[in-house]
């Protein structure tokens, strides 16, 4: 008999087979691959039961085809992020004695059934797991509740995944304001930010009946799914690997050993580099990072170092993300519907060619090229090329935006249903802010913010020898000056699909000056040197200004700013 010093009979010890005194949680983790911040698991861990089983599933239905289009869902690179993060929560999970089920099913199968394998409602006590928003995942959990409540196991759901908690919200999701300014103005000025919710060192054992089971399960093989082998691409802004571990060495690195953070809000829509913007969102996406935990590291940070624009800037762009999620509580499935958020009815080409010139990177037009070729191979694609090839999708091709939407869905490693269906509604004018309906200027953009064609030239190396501003119009080449730039147009590179009238006065510009001071990344942090204290580069414009700042494209607003500055 294993008796304690107290001299207690200890059954842990005793390791008794499963019993019906036995109590047992099963916490099914989804979107929410962390232990910091976890609400779901503290609450499991800080309850009476004596077990705890965290359980991840792979959902085969996640793997299959996009809803409209039937692309693949889940590009290799973007499983491989996956199951690194799956990887990396199982590990974090048997450091603290505990441990981390990985089965491959439907979650209304899979958890009844494992219910079922413990002793059923005797044992099983509960299902505890984080909300999710969107129509797909509401039916798992309302198939995934009916199913438990044949068996007589309640289920318990948490929110987690926004910065704001929902029931925080100064107005019920139903009246979110349509324009985010107002949504972000209301929080600001009645919201705290929660906490950040802390696990004990040593979390509940799991049954001793799926010990065994657990140690041996690993996550499953890509092949599995019909999924290959993810690329590895050097290029990449960040050797971007899954999992929280990853993630918090992220936002140490980048808040506080490479010091970026001071400087965000005038370097955050560069191109080329890890440090231009935080690269959180792949982990947002998946829950490896709380966006509680940052909000409170941001905090942290200002308190030692400097509170200024850009740390404020981080926490406003957090909220773009949470606008969204609330914008799919208040519309629902509209949010991937060909007429959008406004219902608003567009006659969408789908012209196959255009579409895969688009989606392969070869429209002829470097800028929305060299961003396509790059989400291809990486799986990320910064903001500023986002806004571009959506624009140039929806508003010089005029193709569906949902053929973009599903290919951002296969290939983003940062896929969020919301932020994505999101931003292509705002991005295909038919959100539910009229004035989130512009049209880029794709070569304006291109020069203003990629003006020695450092970005172009790293994805299209058949325009390395086309001096800027040049590279980002091919097709103005000469025939000699295709000779002498060793890039025949048609040939090694591709003739333009789409050319816009409105390109033409920038087709014209002067070549940037040679100094390394005319650099997109030299004229920002110069700006961001004359900015400090919270606030200091914003009240000054208005109401007006102000509300193009907050513009979700930064297009108009930004480039107004930009000039201005200079
Ligand atoms: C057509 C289109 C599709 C997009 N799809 C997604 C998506 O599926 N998932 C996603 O996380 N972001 C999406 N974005 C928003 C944005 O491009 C990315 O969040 C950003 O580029 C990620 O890089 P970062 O983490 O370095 O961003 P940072 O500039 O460092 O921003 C910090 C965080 O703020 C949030 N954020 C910033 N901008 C937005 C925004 N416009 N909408 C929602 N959240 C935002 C993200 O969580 C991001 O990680 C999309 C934008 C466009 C135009």
């Amino acid at each position: 008999l294993d008796i304690t010093e107290e001299g207690h009979l200890d059954l842990q010890l005793l390791r008794l087979p499963a019993f019906s005194a036995m109590s047992v949680l099963i916490v099914l983790f989804r979107n929410d691959l962390r232990l910091h911040d976890n609400e779901v698991l503290q609450r499991a861990v800080s309850s009476a039961a004596d077990h705890v089983l965290p359980l991840y599933c792979f959902d085969p239905r996640h793997f299959a085809k996009t809803h409209w289009f039937g692309f693949p869902r889940v590009s290799p690179l973007r499983y491989r992020f996956l199951t690194q993060s799956v990887s990396d929560l199982q590990k974090n999970l048997r450091n603290r004695g505990s441990g981390l089920l990985v089965r491959v099913g439907a979650p209304e199968e899979v958890v009844p059934a494992l219910a079922k394998q413990l002793g059923g409602s005797a044992t099983v006590k509960g299902v505890h797991l984080h909300e999710e928003i969107c129509s797909e995942e509401r039916g798992v959990e309302r198939s995934l509740a009916s199913e438990l409540k044949g068996l007589g196991i309640p289920i318990t759901k948490c929110w987690g995944s926004t910065l704001v908690h929902r029931d925080d919200l100064p107005f019920p999701p139903t009246q979110l304001p349509d324009v985010y300014t107002q949504f972000r103005k209301r929080v600001e000025s009645s919201c705290d930010i929660c906490p950040v919710v802390e696990l004990p060192q040593q979390l509940k054992p799991l049954p001793p009946a799926i010990a065994a089971e657990e140690a041996a399960s690993a996550v499953p093989p890509a092949s599995q799914f019909g999924i290959s082998e993810a690329p590895v691409d050097q290029r990449g802004v960040l050797p971007f690997q899954g999992g929280e571990t990853a993630a918090l060495s992220r936002l140490d690195e980048y808040f506080f050993k490479a010091d970026c953070l001071k400087d965000y809000k005038q370097t955050r829509n560069g191109l080329v580099g890890a440090n231009y913007s935080s690269k959180f969102s792949p982990w947002l996406a998946l829950g490896c990072l709380s966006p509680r935990h940052v909000y409170h590291k941001v905090k942290e940070y200002e308190r030692q170092r400097v509170a200024n624009d850009s740390t404020y800037w981080l926490i406003f762009e957090l909220l773009w993300r949470d606008y969204f999620k609330f914008i799919g509580v208040k519309f629902g499935t509209k949010l991937f519907q060909a007429d959008g958020l406004m219902g608003k009815q567009v006659k969408w080409r789908t012209n196959r060619n255009a579409f895969e010139a688009w989606r392969d990177g070869r429209t002829g037009v470097p800028f929305i090229d060299a961003n396509m070729r790059e989400l291809r191979a990486t799986g990320y694609m910064s903001n500023r090329g986002r806004q571009n090839v959506a624009s140039f999708l929806t508003k010089d091709l005029t193709l569906d935006w949902r053929l973009g939407a599903e290919v951002f869905e296969a290939e983003l490693l940062d896929h969020e249903p919301t932020a994505n269906y999101g931003n292509w509604n705002y991005a295909a004018g038919i959100g539910n802010d009229p004035r989130e309906d512009r049209k880029f200027n794709i070569i304006k953009q291109a020069m203003d913010y990629d003006p020695n064609g450092e970005y172009v030239k790293l994805w299209c190396p058949e325009l390395t020898h086309i001096p800027s501003p040049k590279c980002h119009c091919p097709w103005t080449l000469t025939p000699a000056e295709q000779q002498q730039y060793n890039c025949s147009i048609g040939e090694d590179y591709p003739n333009a699909i789409y050319v816009d009238g409105s390109w033409r006065t920038h087709q014209d510009r002067r070549p940037p000056q040679s100094s390394g001071g005319d650099s997109y990344y030299a004229k920002r942090s110069n700006v961001g040197r004359a900015s400090n204290g919270r606030g200091g580069g914003r009240g000054g414009g208005g109401q007006q200004q102000q509300q193009q700042q907050d513009n979700n494209g930064g297009g108009k607003g930004n480039e107004r700013r930009y000039k201005v500055r200079e």
